[in-house]
């Protein structure tokens, strides 16, 4: 299974009071989850505290790839900055050690991504909320993370800038970004997320993988025997979920992927068993699921 992070009896206590209490669970390699829960019960706790940026008060966290996972945090509440997207976004990628060449490209590519060209020199204070969020978003991936976390990314926004915020987020998911997030909307749970937490005074009081796979996704069963060969596989474009035994798999990809997916097994040398419209309502289990990282060139927490 390819965890990128695990949690393991976290605990959190503000002086006397109790906020998080013997948390354990790990992430999987781009899964999107979603921690539901009322006011007050934890939820930006737990992300300030998987992000690095608030220490638990006990248990343990351990972060995968040898220690080191590049985390973006986009914070629920963004401030309103006198600074253009462009100058902050440069700030920003120098803090992280990225090269001048590296962080220009990568502004480029995000403001295009993002829709944000025209207001590039724009001062931010200046934007809508939706905006502001964009940018929120934006250098929260800005040095490409391993990692994704966002508290409430669609609080506050009217229903249009919610549906495109949302179809960032699935262009990112597609991108194989692992991604954790707080919301109250149905909408994100829906649409987004593979697993669902959530929190009741501090405790996790249910945890529900939810099987992504919508109509227009294909799954292929076939046999490789070559381990390599079956993880370049998984890093196919539009790969949803890779389930593996011995040497069967069975692949849910998104159907406009699935040429490529069945060229890719059989250029391997790979067999193709049998190929199927994924069927939606079956839930998956934890243990059978396994995921390949995206790859991520910045140094991480
Ligand atoms: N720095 C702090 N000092 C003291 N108490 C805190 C601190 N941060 C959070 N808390 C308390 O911890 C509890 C959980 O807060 P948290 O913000 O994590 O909840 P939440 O589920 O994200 O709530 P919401 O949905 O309202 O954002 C609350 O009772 C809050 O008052």
């Amino acid at each position: 299974m390819n965890e990128i992070i695990q949690l393991n009896h976290v605990s959190k206590r503000y002086g006397t009071t109790i906020v998080l209490e013997d948390i354990s669970f790990s992430l999987l390699a781009r899964h999107t989850v979603a921690v539901n829960g009322a006011n007050g019960s934890g939820k930006s706790t737990l992300l300030r505290i998987i992000s690095g940026l608030s220490l638990p008060s006990g248990g343990e966290i351990r972060r995968g790839y040898h220690g080191k996972l590049n985390i973006g945090f986009a914070p629920e509440r963004f401030p309103r900055l006198r600074q253009t997207p462009h100058e902050y976004l440069y700030s920003m990628g120098k803090i992280q050690g990225m090269s001048d060449d590296e962080v220009l490209a990568r502004t480029s590519q995000l403001l295009t991504m993002f829709g944000l060209e025209e207001a590039a020199h724009r001062r931010i204070h200046t934007f809508s909320k939706g905006m502001m969020q964009k940018v929120n978003l934006m250098q929260a991936v800005l040095c490409p993370p391993d990692l994704l976390v966002l508290d409430e990314p669609l609080s506050g926004l009217d229903a249009a800038s919610q549906t495109e915020l949302v179809q960032l987020l699935q262009q990112l998911k597609q991108q194989g970004l692992t991604i954790i997030l707080t919301c109250h909307e149905q909408r994100l749970l829906d649409e987004l997320a593979d697993r669902v937490m959530v929190l009741q005074h501090g405790k996790i009081v249910a945890d529900t993988l939810i099987k992504q796979c919508e109509t227009g996704c294909i799954l292929i069963e076939f046999k490789l025997r070559n381990r390599e060969q079956v993880s370049e596989v998984k890093r196919l474009a539009g790969v949803v979920e890779l389930e593996s035994n011995e040497h069967t798999h069975r692949l849910h990809i998104q159907s406009e992927h699935s040429d490529d997916a069945l060229r890719a097994i059989l250029d391997r040398n790979g067999s193709i068993i049998a190929l199927h419209a994924a069927d939606r309502a079956q839930p998956l289990r934890d243990s059978d699921v396994e995921r390949e990282r995206g790859q991520s060139s910045c140094s991480g927490t």
